[in-house]
């Protein structure tokens, strides 16, 4: 995964992207996007507000608003209940795209057993590292354990070796062992095929390197990609750009 630049239109205080909510299909990252970056996965907070600014955009652009996330989508049902029209969780492995429609799967090797098994046992060395298990593959947190981070990458190097079909992804103070060829710009495309995304121009939020290929994929569709510190300097800076954009009027976005 390589970096995207910024935006162009980075330089501005308020960014603009020249296109208002009913035009736009909305596609925004979870953590470190939408919420701040917490000490555990499960200790994130919904920023007071970010609920009723979500609904206002569902409105404003016609329900296209959708969460891709690395989280399994259950996840942003707990933490957003309601909130957004479509979810696609594990970077996309995972696409949901209306509330209680069949959650659509992409075929993938299981992760061995023995992966998870010993997973659990190496982080039970490391008193503050964790394995967050998907149904695709798991998640080495080592923020809780900053020393950890080589012995886990080794031991994921060891798991891997010889095995195309799992891929380790950096992530923020973790490694994710996940089965190759998904991304977040394989879940923009898919989105973007069916209504209420289809025929919009898409906006995609992230902070993250898995974000990029989201990135690269709503501006190769005619749309808009933002990086968080790259065009905005903080989830929050971007989450009261957000506010506006959900109020403002059609000229002034
Ligand atoms: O695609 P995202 O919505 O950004 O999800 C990416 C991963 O986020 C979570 O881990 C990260 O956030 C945690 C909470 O702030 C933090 O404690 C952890 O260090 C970060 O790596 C989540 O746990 C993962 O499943 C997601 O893939």
């Amino acid at each position: 995964m390589t970096a995207v630049p910024p935006a162009p239109h980075s330089a501005a205080l308020r960014p603009r992207i020249g296109f208002p909510p009913d035009q736009t299909a909305i596609l925004l990252d979870f953590d470190g996007t939408l919420v701040d970056i917490a000490p555990t996965p499960e200790s994130v907070v919904v920023p007071p507000g970010l609920r009723e600014t979500l609904l206002t955009l569902r409105e404003r652009c016609g329900g296209a608003l959708a969460v891709v996330t690395g989280r399994p989508i259950e996840q942003i049902d707990h933490f957003l209940p309601g909130v957004p029209t479509a979810v696609c969780g594990e970077h996309g492995i995972a696409i949901r795209r209306h509330p209680g429609a069949p959650i659509e799967r992409a075929p993938l090797p299981e992760v061995p057993q023995a992966w998870r098994d010993e997973a659990e046992k190496i982080v039970r060395g490391w008193p503050g590292a964790s394995v967050e298990p998907k149904r695709a593959g798991f998640v080495l947190h080592y923020r809780g354990a900053p020393d950890a981070q080589e012995p886990l990458r080794e031991a994921a190097e060891g798991w891997l070796a010889g095995d195309d079909s799992f891929e380790i992804q950096a992530a923020k103070m973790a490694w994710e062992i996940r089965p190759s060829g998904v991304d977040k710009g394989h879940a923009v495309e898919a989105l973007l095929e069916q209504a209420p995304f289809a025929g919009r121009k898409p906006l995609f939020v992230g902070d993250d390197v898995t974000d990029n290929d989201g990135i690269r994929a709503a501006r190769a569709a005619g749309g808009v990609g933002f990086r968080i510190p790259d065009d905005f300097p903080t989830a929050q800076a971007f989450r009261d750009w957000l506010k506006h954009y959900s109020e403002a009027p059609q000229w002034d976005v």
